[in-house]
């Protein structure tokens, strides 16, 4: 594969716009600023072996979930996504058509948010595929959706269903992308291999005014409620029977592996978050009309130390902070 080769033909996928000012083509990118709006930036990188095998992702969704993680971040502040870079380093066995069938997953889900590509890197590794998108998005000025928000009394919610991607890597760990699978093992392949960014939600969210934390779940919602507590100095108590536990899952696989996966299986690129309980009734409602699972899975029972709970049984016990962990 030659270098400048890829690039010209990836430029094919960097849209027009007025707000690009300059794109794929010069030492770096440049796109104007709006006085009256914050810029949020996030980065995050996929790796062959680690995030995905050929074997779990097809090309095109590679490049799906390799920006669908980025759009959950923007999402979890409550941001629209504007633009995005991409940094390959690929060893000398990725085809150029491979890796242009891989930007193809990406435009598709870019195209559907709006979202442009701006410019990116691409350099030779020794070994395997890694991905990194950056993606810069806009809210208006100081009205970000942080962790750090939640305050006692709070509704702990989330949105979705949680465990399927976990399920679903089960499953094409198992049996790779071909196994011939049920409506159910389809599904949650499916949110495994291109999970929706929940944007609609996060922007619905900050439009509500309310003081609202908010996380996307990419470990598990152990470890993101976990974040929660921490960013916010708060003690969160789950309830574990009001936890959106993955129904396909709980059928594939059993009620205590569907929580577990739940929990810490991680991948699922849901919102999980607080909102006092005088404003619930108004989000739970908003999100109801907008189609969107949003369920009460706990509250923010006091200030303080850091701490999460899972409430079972009528009886507390505290939870560790489990899920994915690099290293
Ligand atoms: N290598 C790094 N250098 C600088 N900041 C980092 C690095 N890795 C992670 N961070 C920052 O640490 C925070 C938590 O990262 P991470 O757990 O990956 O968040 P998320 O799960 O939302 O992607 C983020 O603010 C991120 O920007
Ligand atoms: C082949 C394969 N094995 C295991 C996993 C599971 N997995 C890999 S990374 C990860 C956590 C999410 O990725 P991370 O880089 O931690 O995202 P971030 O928290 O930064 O958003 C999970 C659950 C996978 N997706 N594919
Ligand atoms: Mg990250
Ligand atoms: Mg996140
Ligand atoms: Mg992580």
């Amino acid at each position: 594969m030659h270098e400048f080769d890829l690039i010209r033909q990836i430029d094919s996928f960097a849209a027009d716009h007025e707000d690009v000012k300059v794109g794929i083509g010069d030492d770096a990118a440049v796109t104007s600023s709006h006085a009256h709006k914050d810029v949020i930036s996030c980065v995050d990188t996929i790796c062959e072996g680690i995030h995905f095998k050929r074997s779990t992702l097809h090309l095109s969704d590679i490049g799906y979930k390799a920006l669908a993680v980025n759009l959950s971040d923007i999402a979890a502040m409550g941001g629209t996504p504007r633009y995005y870079l991409v940094s390959l380093a690929m060893s000398p066995e990725w085809k150029q058509e491979e890796i242009l069938e891989i930007y193809r997953g990406m435009n598709d889900l870019a195209e559907r948010y709006g979202v442009l590509l701006i410019g990116g890197d691409t350099v030779s590794a020794q070994h395997d595929l890694m991905i990194s998108v950056t993606v810069l998005g806009e809210i208006e000025k100081s009205r970000s959706l942080l962790r750090s928000s939640a305050r006692e009394g709070d509704v702990v919610f989330a949105s979705g269903t949680l465990g399927d991607s976990r399920g679903g890597l089960d499953l094409l760990l198992s049996g790779g992308l071909t196994a011939p699978r049920t409506e159910q093992e389809h599904a949650l392949v499916g949110v495994h291999q291109r999970p929706e960014p929940q944007l609609t939600l996060g922007q619905l969210l900050k439009e509500s005014g309310c003081r609202i934390a908010l996380n996307d779940i990419s470990d598990g919602l152990s470890s993101e409620s976990w974040e929660l507590a921490e960013a916010s100095r708060v003690c969160i108590c789950l309830e574990e029977e009001k936890i959106p536990v993955s129904e396909n899952a709980t059928k594939l696989f059993g009620n205590e592996t569907a929580y577990e996966y739940a929990l810490t299986g991680g991948e699922d690129f849901q919102l999980v978050g607080t909102v006092a309980k005088s404003d619930w009734p108004a989000i739970a409602s908003a999100a109801k009309e907008k189609g969107i699972r949003l369920s009460a899975i706990g509250s923010v029972t006091q200030e303080g130390a850091p701490q999460v709970l899972m409430q079972k049984n009528g009886e507390r016990t505290a939870i560790k902070r489990a899920g994915y962990r690099h290293q």
